[in-house]
This record gives structure tokens, C-alpha cells and sequence, in this order.
């Protein structure tokens, strides 16, 4: 089935959460990285990407569409664009493979949605997205179903760890360094972060630093 991608970006100032870690250049860096992994898998399922940017941006491997406004707008100016099924997926998902995404893909209902910590989503299908309107922010997953309870979809809620985590904190970064296979950990390692083992615990460290 083809079907288009739609993965809002922010590449100025991003993952401000993670300030207390990386500087603003890294965390741009960063962003860029885990963004990349989500393209690279994205494309590995044989469909395109269209990239949601709230500035101009070039990526290779996808489409750019430069939309200066908040995250909901964009994707409600986007999904009638396309007259095909629709996936939305955050850019922030470094674990991201074309196989988890498949099983997203692979849905008899109407709608597949992927939860994120917290309250939040991390992606949505929609095989008709003509009456959907994104809800993002706050506690976005529960404000989802009940749009899809709107337009009468059916719909799978997929358990799926790789596209459950997404990455917001510095508690987040050690699911990278654990299961990430690609740019977003190099990434983090090339800063010298790593995985540090303490009394138990598994954490993150930079350097000789400890990040408690
Ligand atoms: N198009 C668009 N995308 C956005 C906007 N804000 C965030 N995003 C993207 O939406 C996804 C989820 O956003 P967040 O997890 O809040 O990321 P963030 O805003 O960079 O992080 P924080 O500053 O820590 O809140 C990421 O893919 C962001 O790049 C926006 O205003 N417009
Ligand atoms: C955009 C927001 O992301 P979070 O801040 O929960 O990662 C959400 O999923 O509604």
C-alpha cells in the first residue's frame, strides 16, 4: 500500500528539555541525528517523507515543506494534500525500524496510534485522513482517540517499545546508547556519552560526569 509520511520538525533550538546535558548546537545536532533515523526507516517501508519544518532545512532523503507555524496547524495544512493514507510520526523516535513500522502499517482498522510517555503520541495512521485534526501537546494520545471516535474510525493502539520511546529527557538518552542502531547514537557517543552502571542502576554519563 503506498502511503505518505508526514514528520513535523523543528531544527532551530529544539529538545530544549535537554539543556541541562547539550548546548544549543548539540541539541540541534542531535535533533538532526534522530531525525535521520526516523527518514532512514521511514523510507526502508518503500514510502516517501514530506519533513513539516518551522524553517528552511535540506534533507537529502526527504521532502521539505517550510511551515512557520505550530505543530497541529502544520499537520492540518498538510493531510489533505495527499490523497492517500497518511503517517505522522514525531521526528524524535531514534529507535525506529522499517519492521516496527510495518506493524503499524500492517492495521486492519481505520487508525493505528503509537503512545509516547507520558500522555503524549508518537505516531498515527490514518488510512482516510480527510476529517482528522492533529491534537497534539497536553495529554495528546487520549485527545486522539477521542477525534478518531469523531470521525468514526476504527482503531489499533500499537504496543510497540522502539516507537514508544521518544526522546524528551536526559533520562531518555540511555534507551539510545542501549538499543539505538543509528545516527543518534553515534551521535551521542561522538559527545562522549555513555552508559554508566552504579549501584544498581543504569544512567548516563558524559565524560567523567555523571548526569543524575
Ligand atoms: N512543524 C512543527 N514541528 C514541531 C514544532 N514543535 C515541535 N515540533 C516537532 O514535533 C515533534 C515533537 O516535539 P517535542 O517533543 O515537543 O520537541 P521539541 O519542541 O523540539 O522539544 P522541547 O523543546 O523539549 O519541548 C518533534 O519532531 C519536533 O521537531 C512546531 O512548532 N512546528
Ligand atoms: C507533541 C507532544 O510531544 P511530547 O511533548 O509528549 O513528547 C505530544 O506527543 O503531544
Amino acid at each position: 500500500m503506498y502511503f505518505h509520511a508526514l514528520i513535523p520538525f523543528k531544527p532551530m533550538n529544539p529538545k530544549t528539555r535537554l539543556s541541562c546535558v547539550m548546548n544549543q548546537e548539540e541539541r540541534e545536532g542531535f535533533a538532526y541525528a534522530m531525525l535521520q533515523d526516523v527518514v532512514t526507516a521511514v523510507n526502508r517501508t518503500g514510502c516517501s517523507a514530506t519533513l513539516l519544518s518551522t524553517s528552511p532545512y535540506t534533507c537529502e532523503t526527504a521532502l521539505v515543506a517550510v511551515r512557520d507555524e505550530g505543530l497541529n496547524e502544520a499537520i492540518d495544512w498538510a493531510l489533505p494534500q495527499f490523497h492517500c493514507p497518511a503517517l505522522i510520526i514525531m521526528a524524535d523516535l531514534p529507535l525506529v525500524t522499517a519492521r516496527s513500522l510495518q506493524r503499524v502499517l500492517s492495521t486492519d482498522a481505520d487508525m493505528a496510534i503509537v503512545p509516547g510517555r507520558g500522555g503524549g503520541t508518537n505516531v498515527i495512521f490514518l488510512k482516510k485522513p480527510n476529517c482528522f485534526h492533529a491534537r497534539y501537546y497536553g495529554s495528546s494520545f487520549q485527545k486522539h482517540l477521542a477525534m478518531a471516535e469523531e470521525c468514526g474510525f476504527t482503531v489499533e493502539v500499537i504496543d510497540s517499545f522502539r516507537l514508544s520511546t521518544d526522546i524528551d529527557e536526559k533520562e531518555d538518552l540511555v534507551e539510545v546508547l542501549i538499543h539505538g542502531k543509528g545516527k543518534a547514537r553515534e551521535y551521542l557517543e561522538a559527545l562522549g556519552f555513555t552508559v554508566m552502571h552504579e549501584k544498581g542502576r543504569v544512567g548516563v554519563a558524559r565524560g567523567e560526569k555523571i548526569l543524575d
